[in-house]
């Protein structure tokens, strides 16, 4: 069962010569967004591009999110990642969806009109309130953390 969000088309090259955003396989994670730009475009090595993907999204439950994270094979092979690493989105953010887009190569990379250039994933939020206390109940870690068990 799929949570029904809406999606306004900005750039209506999106469901004509581009297909809207949508899961490839009935078990994937993601789905894939397109670089939605007037020409194709060369990113040198260690530029960062805001690209636009041409669509809008209204998540409005705040107990959701969604989150653009790198496609592996840009990353990996490419060195297209994100500038901000992960992209939050919030629910009630109604603007375009941007990819901060950053060759971490030492070579051009070529991003061409439509390309899929990173994904999109809804996850489940929970807001916090926050309790003040004075000390907390002491538990196993304590303030142990960055490495403190080691790595063998
Ligand atoms: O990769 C991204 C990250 C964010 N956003 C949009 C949706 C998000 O809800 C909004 C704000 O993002 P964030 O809170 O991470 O950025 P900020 O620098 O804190 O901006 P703001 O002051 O607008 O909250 O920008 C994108 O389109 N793409
Ligand atoms: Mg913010």
């Amino acid at each position: 069962m799929k949570t029904p969000i809406e999606l306004k088309i900005l750039d209506s090259r999106i469901g004509s010569e581009f297909p809207l955003p949508a899961y490839a396989t009935p078990g994937s994670a993601g789905m894939d967004l397109r670089a939605m730009t007037d020409t194709a475009m060369v990113i040198e090595p260690g530029q960062t591009v805001l690209i636009p993907t041409g669509i809008a999204i209204h998540v409005a439950d705040p107990s959701l999110a969604a989150v653009i994270l790198p496609r592996s094979g840009m990353g990996h092979k490419n060195g297209i990642v994100l500038g901000n690493l992960v992209g939050l989105i919030d629910s009630d953010y109604q603007g375009q969806l941007m990819v901060s887009c950053w060759n971490r190569s030492d070579k051009p990379f070529t991003l061409d009109i439509g390309d899929r250039l990173a994904q999109l994933m809804f996850v489940p939020v929970v807001q916090a309130e926050f309790t003040l206390v004075d000390e907390f109940n002491s538990s196993d870690r304590g303030e142990g953390g960055f490495g403190h068990s080691g790595t063998k």
